[in-house]
């Protein structure tokens, strides 16, 4: 962050809709792109109740039994989709507090092990590679532990899923980029777009619940999850749910400024795939999360990541920026973390998927080792 700020702004999406307001909203939206990296939008169009349907379905989500969860357990999956239990994942070496469910796009499997030369009934396009993989469906809990949660889940993922493609476009527009530009990621490609057609993305939705835990001694609250900038895809839309604080972002003076759940809003941030392809002009955000002090009630939060075709390329990403975008590229202090976006930009992992499966397989080496074997997991630890 770059503002002498200690609050991230509040962007009212109505404001885009109104001709009189909309060169204001954007020039906003251009500030809080280049400055901050970080802001709540309201007034997003989602409806309340698709929300809520939802969330009143987290507390019995994660209610059910050992064994239930158990079933659900990402071990299960080469997708990476499933059941983490509490304290499973490590971020800068240390346990995150929370248990959390990975969701997705509910998609078929498309990766096909056949030899590239064999290519696949269906499809000109080459599924062969690895990535591929991490393409699959859901797993679902059973309907008489958590009735409803498909319906609610995919309304919300859908209304998710638009509400992100209307703010690129908005995105676009502050960039002065014509509005449509990036669809092409999105969407099934036109007749005319001779170019590169890409599989429409797998969007990721992680339902996360951060129990209270206990603070240590000098009274300091744990780590819900460690610092870290968002890599699983191009926007983050994060629905903070209930009133307890635990979410903070470091501003470019080092200092971390709190992001407290405003009723009615998300909060909005940028993923390494959207710095890499802005040059660093828009930067990923570090921020994490503290975990509930020891008297507190339990914090969820619903992240929505919006995700970016597997085969799409850094370079390929970059070259639908304008360069008075990528001329914009500030310094950073934190060009030398493990998780920037310079992993990113090594030509081993330059295509989104290659980026992606080296996350997950870090993430998860033992789901990694099971479904991927031993000498690709070695490979993408190294
Ligand atoms: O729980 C939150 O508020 C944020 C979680 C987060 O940053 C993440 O899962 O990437
Ligand atoms: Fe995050």
């Amino acid at each position: 962050m770059n503002s002498d700020s200690d609050s991230l702004p509040i962007l009212d999406l109505s404001e885009a809709k109104d001709p009189v307001l909309k060169e204001r909203f954007l020039s906003r939206l251009h500030d809080a792109l280049f400055n901050i990296g970080f802001l709540y939008i309201k007034n997003h169009g989602v409806r309340p109740d698709t929300i809520s349907n939802l969330v009143s379905l987290l507390p019995a989500l994660f209610a059910q039994l050992p064994e239930a969860k158990a079933a659900l357990s990402k071990m299960n999956s080469p997708h990476f989709l499933g059941y983490s239990g509490y304290a499973e994942e490590i971020t800068l070496g240390e346990k995150d507090l929370r248990e959390q469910f990975d969701f997705a796009t509910e998609v078929p499997v498309i990766w096909d092990s056949a030899l590239p030369e064999k290519g696949t009934p269906t499809s000109e396009k080459d599924f062969s590679k690895l990535y591929w993989r991490l393409r699959g469906p859901n797993q679902w809990p059973s309907d008489s532990h958590v009735p409803g949660f498909r319906k609610a889940f995919t309304d919300y993922h859908d209304a998710l899923q638009m509400l992100s493609y209307q703010f690129v476009h908005l995105v676009e527009e502050s960039f002065g980029i014509s509005v449509g530009t990036f669809d092409t990621f999105f969407r099934p490609a036109s007749v005319h777009d001779v170019v590169h057609e890409f599989v429409p993305p797998q969007h990721r939705i992680k339902l996360v619940k951060y129990p209270p835990s206990p603070s240590s001694d000098g009274g300091v609250r744990g780590q819900g999850v460690g610092s870290h900038k968002d890599s699983s895809g191009w926007l983050t839309f994060l629905y903070q749910v209930g009133e307890e604080e635990g979410l903070e972002v470091l501003d470019s003076h080092g200092k971390w400024i709190v992001a407290p759940p405003i009723r009615g809003t998300f909060v909005v941030n940028f993923g390494n795939a959207f710095e890499a392809a802005t040059q660093g002009a828009v930067k990923a955000t570090i921020h994490r999360v503290k975990a509930p002090g020891p008297s507190a009630s339990p914090r969820y939060s619903i992240p929505f990541f919006q995700g970016l075709p597997l085969d799409l390329t850094v370079s390929e990403i970059q070259s639908y920026m304008p360069e008075s975008v990528r001329g914009l590229r500030r310094a950073s202090a934190d060009n030398d973390r493990e998780d920037s976006v310079s992993s990113f930009q090594d030509p081993r992992w330059d295509s989104l998927g290659e980026s992606q499966l080296r996350k997950w397989i870090r993430s998860h080496p033992d789901v990694a080792t099971k479904w991927y074997g031993k000498q690709v997991t070695d490979f993408y630890l190294q």
